[in-house]
């Protein structure tokens, strides 16, 4: 549903933003669809078309993709690689979020809030600035306030957590373990982004969320080892 939901949405946008008629205009499934979309379902979760289009379009298959400004890249372009390293961050997060659940942990409605930014993330990073136009600008820019919300809930359990002393290994349980894991994927994707920012074509805000929001799942991780009793591995030098 949510993909014919999406179809609808790219039609839409389409003609909001006047590419209907522009060839290699597709914008496939990006992350910012998959966003617009759900502004796009009616009420009873329904979408404006009764076409059901398919998932595939078959236009990536000669290994060549669609900017949301629609331009057409190889997809090793740097672009793509941090679209696909910020899928993976969600991605991870997504199961760190489910282990959390199962542990009835409240806060990951947090991880649930970041999963949306990291969209946003998306969105910004599929609109590169040489290409765009107001109307993609207004739809794709990315504010500060998050970062500075990440800075709020860093702050938060930082409080509550012993000093570190030294060097701590990912463990602590399942949960988190899999938030470091989380961690380690979302400096890939720092990585991937801050040439792009370098660049002029990505928000430097967009780097600093992905900056903070390593030191977010870090905290967190030790957060969440400790209200389970867990113990975090420290790291012993290995004898000779
Ligand atoms: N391998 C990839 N890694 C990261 N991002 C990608 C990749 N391929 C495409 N994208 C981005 O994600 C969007 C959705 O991907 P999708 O798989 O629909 O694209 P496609 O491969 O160009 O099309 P299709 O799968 O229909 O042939 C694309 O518009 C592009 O912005």
């Amino acid at each position: 549903m949510l993909r014919r939901a999406a179809a609808a949405a790219v039609r839409d946008l389409r003609g909001l933003l006047g590419r209907g008629d522009e060839p290699g205009a597709g914008w496939g499934r990006s992350p910012r669809l998959a966003l617009t979309a759900c502004a796009f379902r009616s009420p009873d979760g329904g979408s404006h078309s009764d076409r059901a289009p398919k998932i595939y379009t078959r236009t990536g298959d000669a290994g060549f993709s669609s900017t949301f400004t629609g331009e057409r890249r190889p997809k090793a372009d740097r672009i793509f690689e941090a679209l696909g390293a910020t899928d993976e961050l969600s991605s991870a997060i997504g199961l760190a979020g489910e282990f959390m659940s199962e542990k009835g942990h409240i806060f990951v409605e947090q991880l649930h809030k970041v999963q949306c930014m990291l969209q946003d993330v998306g969105s910004n990073i599929a609109t590169p600035l040489s290409s765009a136009r107001e109307a993609h600008l207004k739809r794709t820019s990315f504010s500060e306030k998050p970062v500075l919300e990440l800075e709020q809930w860093i702050d938060s359990y930082s409080e509550q957590l012993p000093p570190l002393r030294t060097f701590i290994l990912p463990s602590g349980g399942k949960s988190s373990a899999a938030l470091h894991f989380s961690r380690a994927v979302c400096r890939r994707a720092e990585r991937c982004v801050v040439p792009l920012v370098q660049a002029g074509e990505a928000d430097p805000n967009v780097a600093k969320y992905l900056n903070r929001l390593s030191d977010y799942l870090f905290v967190l991780a030790r957060y969440t080892a400790m209200k389970e009793g867990k113990e975090e591995k420290i790291y012993v030098k290995p004898g000779p």
